[in-house]
């Protein structure tokens, strides 16, 4: 689909590289001839990415450094080694935290558990390295990874909700302020994609037969099904290329039409009181 060295000369972080999102992008831009540079809180998450086939076969072109985004000072000193060994060119907002839960019961942590990497720790790191490239003259890139629901809200995720949208207001602002410095801002909102995490986080099973994760949301889906890893890299991997330069300030949805028709969260409207107090005590 593309040629093999679409991205030779681009140098990628990608926050949460150790998730199965961040992984499959990280592959796909080495495929096509990136360096990248993958991040996240667990090492063992990340030493688990890098020893990934997709990955390693690429071993002399990719690296990982942990680092908690929700502390401004180790997102700082990231940046800091990372530039040591030279200028990233693009940076990819992936890390994110989400749970369902009744908006009425989250405690002010558990608001925080999400919007702390979710929307600070994407501002932190877009703004150590705008500073950067703006300081040195560089171009450079930033991709933010949303969801539909920046567009739609949606019931009973509405920390993500905010942070995503957040995010989408920063791209849309900084396209704007940084453009004329060479920067350019773009997002992808993907739909449902049936990651570990998101399945275990989003549908937990609730017992009585319910199985949990996401194959129930294919009906509510336009073009009847989830989305995959590849295609998602794949248009991530054209949104950073050369040909996708004219594009910026915009967020591209990647989900077979679901968004128009629902935001998600019309089985979880459904739910009995039982079940979310089921979920919330097998939390
Ligand atoms: C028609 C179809 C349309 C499409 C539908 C699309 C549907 C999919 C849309 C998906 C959008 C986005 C998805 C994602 O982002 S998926 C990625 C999820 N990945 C992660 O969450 C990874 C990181 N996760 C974590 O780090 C943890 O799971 C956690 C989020 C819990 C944060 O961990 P942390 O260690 O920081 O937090 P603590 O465990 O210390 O807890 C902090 C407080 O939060 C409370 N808490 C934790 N879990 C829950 C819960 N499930 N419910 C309520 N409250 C929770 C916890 O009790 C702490 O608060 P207190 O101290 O007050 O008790
Ligand atoms: N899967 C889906 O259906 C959808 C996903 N998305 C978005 O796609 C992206 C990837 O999701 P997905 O791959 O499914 O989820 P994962 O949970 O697999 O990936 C999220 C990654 O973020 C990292 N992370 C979380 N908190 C922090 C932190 N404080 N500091 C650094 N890294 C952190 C986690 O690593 P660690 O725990 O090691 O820190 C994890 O690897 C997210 O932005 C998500 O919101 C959007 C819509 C739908």
């Amino acid at each position: 689909m593309f040629r093999d060295d679409l991205l030779r000369d681009e140098r990628i972080l990608v926050t949460g590289g150790g998730g199965d999102l961040g992984r499959a992008m990280a592959a796909r831009f080495l495929d096509l001839g990136a360096s990248v540079v993958l991040c996240g809180r667990s090492p063992e998450r990340l030493d688990a990415a890098l020893a990934a086939p997709a990955i390693a076969r690429h071993a002399e072109r990719a690296t990982a450094l942990p680092c908690d985004l929700r502390d401004p000072a180790a997102v700082a000193a990231m940046m800091e080694r990372i530039w040591q060994d030279g200028p990233l060119t693009v940076l990819v907002n992936n890390a994110a935290a989400n749970f369902i839960a009744q908006t009425e019961r989250l405690s002010a942590r558990a608001a925080d558990a999400i919007l702390g990497p979710s929307l600070h720790g994407a501002l932190y790191a877009t703004l150590e390295a705008g500073r950067r490239w703006i300081d040195a003259g560089d171009r450079g890139t930033v991709l933010s990874i949303l969801s539909t629901s920046a567009r739609t809200g949606r019931a009973f995720t509405a920390p993500s909700e905010m942070a995503k949208a957040g995010l989408e207001a920063m791209t849309k602002s900084l396209a704007v302020e940084w453009g004329p410095k060479g920067i350019r801002m773009v997002a992808i909102a993907p739909g449902a994609f049936e990651t570990e995490t998101a399945a275990r986080q989003l549908r937990p099973g609730a017992g009585d037969g319910d199985e949990g994760g996401f194959a129930g949301l294919a009906e509510w889906i336009p073009d009847g099904r989830l989305g995959r890893t590849d295609e998602l890299a794949d248009l991530a991997a054209f949104l950073l290329s050369g040909p996708a330069a004219h594009i910026t300030g915009e967020t591209i949805a990647i989900d077979g039409g679901a968004h128009l028709r629902s935001s998600g969260a019309e089985d979880l409207l459904r739910w009995p009181q039982e079940k979310w107090d089921a979920v919330r005590q097998r939390r």
